[in-house]
């Protein structure tokens, strides 16, 4: 009963096979390809892996990349599922004026992230941040209400940004310290503290909202290595967020 669990990013695609539908299921085989070498995913990455018995993923690259990833998946006798946003699923309600909209990296993160925080107590809020291509810091609330979150530009968007609308601001990655002072430095130190200020910002709206409660926060994404040395406030990286979620989603899904 392997499952194939797929999440498209606007730079990557992540890939893992897991044994079974279940969370907590054990890692068959698992990789990353940048979006640019997806059409050799099925003559190269998945030519020799067991073939799975069914596949739920998540795509926020747009139509063409995904019906790329569908030719790949021709290699098995498999109907490619991808997640659309609801109003719920697995336990989460979806707070977006128009459901559907949301990010499907997000919902699938959101209801990951529910089953990580209910498996290790009792319910809390949850900030739960992504910091890939984009970086975005969602709101979750003890009953699992997606209460909204933040979309802000990740590190090479900031940069490529400040790159293209200035003459001065061309210069190799520096290092995050607490006063920049060359150039190099105040950029890469400026973009870290843009993301962990936005964090500390919704840490605080959802503690207000939830009475005074501490959120658990979790952070994932390629990307969030980077920032979590520089958050000052209790938090875990959890990299496996978005498969956790398919996971959930799927085994909900069987259930029902
Ligand atoms: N080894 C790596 N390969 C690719 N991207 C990396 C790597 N390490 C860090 N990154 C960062 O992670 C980001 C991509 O993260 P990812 O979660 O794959 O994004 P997305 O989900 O938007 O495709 C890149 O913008 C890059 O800054
Ligand atoms: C915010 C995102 C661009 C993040 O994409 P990523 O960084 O994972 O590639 C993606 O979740 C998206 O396209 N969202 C749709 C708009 C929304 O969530 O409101
Ligand atoms: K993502």
């Amino acid at each position: 009963m392997s499952f194939l669990a797929i999440d498209i990013g606007n730079t990557r695609l992540k890939w893992a096979l897991y044994a079974s539908p279940q969370p907590g299921a054990a890692v068959l085989a698992q990789g990353a390809v940048f979006l640019e070498n997806i059409d050799v995913l099925a003559e190269q990455d998945w030519r020799s892996l067991p073939v799975p018995s069914s596949m739920l993923g998540c795509v926020v690259a747009g139509e063409a990349v995904r019906r790329r990833v569908e030719e790949q998946l021709e290699l098995w006798d498999l109907t490619p599922r991808w997640v659309v946003p609801s109003a719920h699923e697995a336990g989460v309600t979806n707070g977006y004026d128009h459901p559907m909209r949301l990010g499907a990296d997000r919902w699938v993160a959101l209801i990951g992230a529910r089953g990580h925080m209910l498996a290790r107590g009792p319910a809390r809020p949850v900030v739960v941040v992504m910091v890939g291509t984009a970086v975005t810091v969602d709101a979750l609330d003890r009953d699992g209400r997606f209460l909204g979150g933040l979309i802000l530009p990740g590190h090479g968007i900031m940069l490529r940004a400040l790159e293209s609308g200035t003459a001065g601001l061309r210069v190799p990655t520096g290092e995050v310290v607490p006063f920049p002072a060359n150039t190099s430095d105040a950029l890469t130190s400026g973009g870290t503290y843009a993301i962990t200020g936005a964090i500390a910002r919704m840490r605080r709206h959802l503690a207000e909202h939830s009475d005074g409660e501490e959120p658990m926060l979790l952070m994932t994404g390629g990307a969030g290595w980077k920032v979590a040395p520089y958050l000052d406030m209790p938090h875990e990286l959890v990299e496996s967020l978005i498969f956790d979620g398919l996971l959930q989603i799927q085994s909900h899904r069987l259930a029902l």
